[in-house]
């Protein structure tokens, strides 16, 4: 869907974008990064709408140097900013997008209905938009993004703004777009555990670098450690931490649980537990992948403590 080879963009002394090189395939892809990470600029380079300083990329098989119209026609663009006219109805707002988009005025029509439905405006899309909700805005943003049915969207932090009940409605939302309607999503948040609910594929961006791309999965597994957990209570926990501490492994209770930390060998270290669990006579209730999450990326240590 995506590909960029080595990206760079800079405005004046900031380098906004450095080295780039990513690929982003079918499904929903999260881009992650804290605010001024590059995200946006991202998004509108590979719209055509920015030109890079060096570096190329492609949308769709698309050069975006030479054929942003092209893209724009395919893809939908859901901005980060506030850009929705205030003294326009949802329903006006999105049918003209449609038409601008080249779709004929009856098929627009219908098309705007069905896709403000999905997103989940119903009488208030024939209000003006000025007096809308936050969530409301953000959903008429998404309409105008789909009303054309493109093949790929670009989501520029749909959740901005938005309350916890929001944010989970808006989540559901751009999964549903990804998995029922077909359409590939790249998403962006600088709120890292909303995307590994809902993304495919993760990439984070760090001060405009490629801090990592992988599958949400493997993101998980590898931030995670094992999770012990042994009959006797708090008791029997506490010994098991400190015999597995004093085996080298790092660890922490969380709960009921041991945590133990990313191991250097993670084949050794489950023969090592259930060792460590049968010498102190312990019953063992279970012995886990502990699914970490993508904030532990970020934390000085990975998160660990001794
Ligand atoms: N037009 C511009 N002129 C000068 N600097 C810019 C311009 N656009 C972006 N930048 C800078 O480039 C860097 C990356 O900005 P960008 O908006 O892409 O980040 P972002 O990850 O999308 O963050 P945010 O979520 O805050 O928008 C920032 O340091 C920003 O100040």
């Amino acid at each position: 869907m995506i590909e960029t080879r080595a990206l760079t963009m800079r405005f004046g002394q900031i380098e906004a974008l450095t080295s780039l090189d990513i690929a982003v395939g079918d499904g929903v892809t999260g881009l992650v990064g804290a605010n001024g990470a590059g995200k946006s600029t991202l998004i509108k380079i590979l719209l055509g709408l920015l030109e890079p300083t060096s570096g190329t990329a492609s949308v769709l098989g698309h050069d975006v140097a030479t054929q942003g119209p092209e893209i724009r026609r395919l893809v939908g663009y859901m901005p980060e900013h506030d850009c929705l006219p205030p003294d326009v109805s949802a329903s006006d707002f999105v049918v003209h997008l449609g038409r601008m988009s080249g779709l004929p005025a009856t098929v627009a029509r219908e098309r705007a209905a069905d896709i403000l439905r999905h997103v989940g405006l119903d009488e208030e899309r024939y209000r003006q938009m000025g007096g809308y909700s936050t969530g409301m805005k953000q959903r008429a943003k998404l309409a105008q993004a789909l009303v054309h049915d493109p093949r790929l969207v670009f989501l520029d932090e749909p959740t901005n703004g938005l309350d916890p009940a929001a944010r989970v409605d808006m989540l559901q939302l751009v999964q549903r777009i990804g998995r029922d309607f077909g359409i590939a999503v790249l998403v962006t948040s600088h709120l890292l555990g909303e995307l590994e609910k809902v993304s495919d594929h993760v990439i984070v961006l760090d001060g405009g670098h490629l801090l990592r791309s992988s599958a949400t999965a493997d993101f998980l597994h590898h931030t995670g450690g094992l999770l012990v957990e042994v009959l006797g209570g708090d008791a029997a926990r506490d010994q098991l931490g400190e015999a597995l501490a004093r085996a080298g492994l790092a660890c922490r209770p969380r709960g009921a649980v041991v945590v133990v930390d990313p191991p250097s060998d993670p084949l050794a270290v489950h023969d090592l537990v259930r060792d460590t669990v049968a010498d102190l006579g312990l019953g063992l209730v279970r012995l886990q992948a502990d699914q970490g999450h993508l904030e532990d990326v970020f934390l000085p240590g990975g998160g660990t403590h001794g």
